[in-house]
């Protein structure tokens, strides 16, 4: 293993997979820390975690763990990957990982590009934008678990770091890797570590990948890694042939827990296709008296691709919590869509698409697959994945995706793959 990678949720890991593995890569996806080695022929390992909301002492520790267990594969550099969309509260994530890992691995120079330009995610003067809009004003600062209220990532990245933080501006990466390195060297011995850095297309986030040649530790949103593979190939440490993907037939269902725009939108229009879809009432799945067997009975009398979902607008989210706490209703959505997905499985669902990061970990998790398979993509920041010899997943960020995307995967995963 070449690359070892620890993302902070399940989406965000295949995100950062597909880029990997478009590059080249042969990658492999874990869920957890796995407790035996790896496949030999394994070139980037990505541990992924469900620590993106979790307190952030027990984000630190399991962030440890994966670098531990990654170490122990022989990896010459580390990629620590969060949300394009930066999901962090001012306590962390992020800011409290990325020293801990940093403190580890001796690093005292540490990139931070959230950068994602083919999901519209841009960083410039330090800021993210989504699309044409600061990410402050783009939906995000309605998100449920970690509301984005500042687009100026070193004033969001500071709040949650006890080091200072840097700045590489555009002007910089236009100059080239050996300039962007001259920065972030400057911007560490005036006591910034932490560099964020401005990217706003492909060819920036190719100039940061060789900056960060021989870096032991990056940070990054999945556009980070783009440059990364190159390094390696450089250097003739790459397998030539990439790795076969066959579809699966079967049946198939979407589970969406992903209350985020795109996801929204996707909802309505695979039920504008005349897809069978069920709403869940987070009151009933609270009070008892609605849950996943209901569902998955439900589901499995369905012809085509049946929607079960819980997303719901803002106004709808935010009284709900009122009502019950963020975390009870989080809680208990996560384990009923986690409960179905297994449900679904026994009852010979083999293409399973799911809506949401913290949605798709639950039920991942849920399903207990240590090792997933990154294959081709569906959409930009979606692979198809294998999750064994029966089943294969589209585990899709909540804010990806064309309005089809639903219909798309489905196909994908199958025959058409
Ligand atoms: N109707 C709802 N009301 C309140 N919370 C919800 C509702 N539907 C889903 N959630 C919760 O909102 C969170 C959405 O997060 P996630 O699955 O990561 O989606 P995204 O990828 O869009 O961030 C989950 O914890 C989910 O259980
Ligand atoms: O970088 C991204 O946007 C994704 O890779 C990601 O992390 C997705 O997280 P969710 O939006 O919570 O699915």
């Amino acid at each position: 293993m070449l690359l070892g990678c620890i993302g902070d949720d399940f989406t965000g890991s295949s995100d950062l997979g597909n880029t990997l593995a478009k590059a080249g890569m042969r990658v492999v996806q874990y869920s957890g820390v796995p407790t035996g080695p790896a496949d030999p022929d394994v070139e980037a390992g990505i541990v992924a975690l469900k620590s993106r909301s979790l307190p952030v002492e027990e984000a630190v520790r399991l962030s440890l763990e994966a670098l531990e267990w990654l170490q122990e594969q022989g990896c010459q550099q580390i990629l620590f990957k969060y949300c394009s969309t930066f999901d962090s509260t001012p306590e962390g994530n992020i800011g409290p990982v990325a020293e801990a890992l940093a403190r580890e691995l001796e690093a005292d120079q540490v990139i931070f590009c959230p950068a994602f330009p083919a999901a519209g995610r841009t960083v410039y003067q330090g800021c993210l934008f989504v699309g044409d809009r600061l990410l402050n004003d783009s939906g995000m600062e309605n998100h449920p678990l970690t509301p984005m209220t500042d687009p100026d990532l070193r004033r969001w990245l500071a709040l949650q770091s006890t080091v200072g933080v840097g700045h590489v501006p555009a002007a910089t990466v236009w100059q080239g890797a050996d300039a962007v390195r001259d920065r972030i060297a400057a911007e560490s011995d005036a006591g910034k570590p932490f560099v964020i850095c401005d990217a706003i297309r492909d060819e920036d986030l190719l100039t940061l990948g060789a900056a960060a040649d021989g870096a032991p530790l990056i940070t990054g949103g999945s556009g980070i890694a783009l440059g990364l593979p190159e390094n390696f190939r450089r250097q003739g440490l790459l397998s030539p042939e990439p790795p076969v993907w066959e579809g699966q037939v079967g049946r198939v269902a979407v589970l969406s827990g992903s209350c985020s725009r795109a996801t929204r939108g996707q909802v309505a229009h695979h039920i504008g296709l005349g897809e069978a879809a069920l709403e869940i009432d987070p009151r009933e799945v609270l009070a008892g008296t609605f849950g996943a067997m209901d569902a998955a009975e439900w589901v499995l009398g369905q012809d085509g691709a049946p929607l079960v979902f819980s997303s719901a607008d803002p106004r709808t989210v935010r009284a709900v919590q009122a009502e019950y706490g963020t975390e009870e209703v989080a809680h208990a959505l996560e384990e009923f869509f986690a409960d179905l997905a297994r449900y679904l499985v026994d009852g010979g669902v083999t293409r399973l698409i799911t809506a949401g990061g913290e949605t798709s970990g639950a039920v991942v998790e849920g399903l207990e697959l240590g090792q997933l398979d990154i294959g081709p993509e569906i959409a930009p920041g979606v692979p198809a994945i294998r999750a064994g010899e029966d089943l294969v997943l589209a585990l899709k960020s909540g804010n990806f995706g064309a309005e089809d995307f639903f219909d798309r995967a489905a196909r994908m995963l199958g025959d058409e793959g």
